[in-house]
């Protein structure tokens, strides 16, 4: 299967450092890919770089079947180009119903120019249930989005950002401060939406990327040390030193 995104050779410095250093990635449409590196080992650069926030200094970095370059466009652009993006820390607006913070996301989605005279249809609450459903909130829709707890509230983001369609989900540190129930949830969405998305994962919580059983990159000093399976990677002795054995 041909790759939806293929970053080759990407370098950014910043004041003369190498931030990301000759990094090439690539992953297919309907793909789950864990990424993971000790602290600044670039993984934020990198989506910066996907996502449109910083330009690299050299390389290229081609999307979809037509292997357009992400680099002509800028973040509004590539974010309707179908690439979404999941921040650490829930954004949703917490006075809003789940189904109110999912109306205005689809909202978002439209046209810039129809948002003025946008109106909930039927099949924009249609639309909303089904996302509700789909990150496990159907029992939640009409509770305010501040009464959720963390992990709902990261699902609820989840949600929002599915309304945009992205074909590409960049999702950073989903784990981090979730219960251990709300954490194996959590690995059950990501790994459905991999069936049909492509799903990036940055996460250091290393339980948590075995259950999502699936390829890892490990990232240091901005560049990819090891690739493949979890065995295979926390086998590297490299990465034991630079990672693992910390
Ligand atoms: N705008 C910037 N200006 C200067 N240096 C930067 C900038 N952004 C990142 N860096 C540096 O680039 C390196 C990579 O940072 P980055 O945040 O991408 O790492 P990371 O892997 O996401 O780290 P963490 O796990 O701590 O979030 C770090 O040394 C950081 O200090």
């Amino acid at each position: 299967m041909s790759a939806l995104l293929e970053v080759s050779g990407v370098s950014v410095s910043f004041d003369g450092f190498r931030a990301i250093d000759n990094l090439s990635f690539s992953i297919g449409p309907a793909e789950l890919r864990a990424v993971i590196g000790p602290n600044g080992a670039g993984k934020t650069t990198f989506m910066d770089i996907i996502t449109g926030k910083t330009r690299p200094d050299a390389g290229e970095v081609l999307w979809g079947e037509y292997s357009r370059s992400l680099l002509k466009m800028n973040e509004a652009q590539i974010a309707r180009a179908g690439i979404g993006r999941k921040f650490q820390r829930p954004t949703v607006f917490e006075d809003q119903s789940v189904a109110d913070n999912l109306t205005m996301a689809l909202r978002a989605n439209r046209n810039p120019f129809s948002v003025l005279g946008w109106r909930a249809s039927p099949s924009s609450d249609q639309r909303v249930t089904e996302l509700a459903a789909e990150v496990g909130l159907a029992e939640q829709v009409n509770r305010k989005a501040g009464e959720l707890s963390h992990g709902q509230k990261q699902w609820l983001e989840i949600g929002m950002l599915l309304a945009q369609e992205p074909r590409l989900l960049l999702v950073d540190e989903p784990a981090a401060g979730m219960t251990l129930a709300e954490r194996e949830q959590t690995t059950t969405l990501l790994r459905r939406l991999a069936e049909t998305h492509a799903v990036v994962v940055v996460e250091h919580d290393m339980d948590f990327v075995r259950r999502l059983n699936c390829k890892v990159t490990v990232l240091h000093q901005g560049s990819v040390l090891a690739e493949g399976s979890l065995d295979h990677v926390t086998r590297n002795p490299q990465v034991i030193e630079v990672y693992l054995g910390r």
